[in-house]
């Protein structure tokens, strides 16, 4: 597990776009797995960048939503497939027909559940997946209490996760209460996780997940277990964490350790 603390949120955005950057370049054909959320919008953009710079190309890239809210289309702007659209997929050159969201609007949840399984299967799981965190430490949304070797499901929102996403929604519109979501298992057999979390409200969610036991009470918990994840998370996300010091003093070591093997 490597915890990465940096200074704001930009350079959060700076290290997550790096690493998917350099994964496409070293993979072309790779296969996100991505995020919604305030947090992810930055690094979109700076990918959008590095795109119309010539610098990257998303023509054989692969992409996995990890969520949607039940009851929604596409074509709404509250949809997690409206989102990724309006954020990502709109202004770079990945094939449509490679994204996949999750089915909102399906009067057969399971079956969509099914299939988005088994469509993440038969192109060979996620190389990265991108994650946010709820303030209550959800993943996807994977709400507290969530089976930690959950599949892709229907799950039901918590009060503060409906609270919590609000703002986007206008004041009489209908805002589902339950979604479709990557489950905690489902997530895990990613080969690299990324989480981002930046601001103070995501402070006791970072602490539980990184330095909190194993538990279902916080889902993110689980990625304790990852062989290959890393929190990339700024100062005010970083703040409740007992072992800050020891973080910063590991990247400091690792850096010295790239230069020396470099030379
Ligand atoms: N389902 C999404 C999560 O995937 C996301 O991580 C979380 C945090 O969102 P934000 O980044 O806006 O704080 O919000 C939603 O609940």
């Amino acid at each position: 597990m490597r915890v990465v603390i940096l200074e704001n949120a930009k350079a959060v955005a700076n290290f997550g776009a790096d690493k998917i950057a350099s994964l496409i370049k070293t993979k072309p054909q790779c296969t996100l797995g991505l995020a919604t959320g305030s947090t992810p919008i930055k690094l979109y953009q700076q990918l959008i960048e590095q795109y119309k710079s010539q610098q990257l190309s998303f023509s054989d890239v692969s992409t996995f939503n990890l969520d949607e809210y039940l009851g929604l289309d596409g074509l709404h702007p509250q949809s997690y497939r409206y989102f990724m659209n309006e954020n990502l997929f709109d202004h770079i050159d990945i094939d449509k027909r490679n994204t996949y969201v999750p089915i909102g609007n399906t009067s057969h949840p399971d079956q969509a559940c099914f299939e988005f399984e088994q469509t993440l299967k038969s192109k060979g799981g996620v190389d990265l997946q991108l994650l946010g965190i709820g303030r209550n430490g959800h993943i996807g949304f994977n709400e507290p209490s969530s089976s930690l070797t959950s599949r892709t499901r229907v799950k039901t929102l918590t009060e503060d996760t409906i609270n919590a996403n609000k703002r986007f929604f206008k004041k009489e519109e209908f805002q589902p209460h339950l979604a479709i979501t990557m489950g905690i298992g489902t997530i895990s057999e990613a080969r690299e996780v990324l989480l981002l979390a930046t601001g103070y409200d995501k402070a006791d969610a970072i602490q539980n997940a990184v330095e909190g036991p194993l538990a279902a009470r916080c889902p993110a918990s689980i990625l304790q277990l990852h062989p290959n994840v890393t929190f990339v998370i700024d100062e005010k996300a970083a703040q409740k964490l007992q072992d800050i010091a020891f973080y910063k003093h590991i990247e400091r070591e690792n850096m010295r350790l790239k230069e020396r093997t470099a030379r």
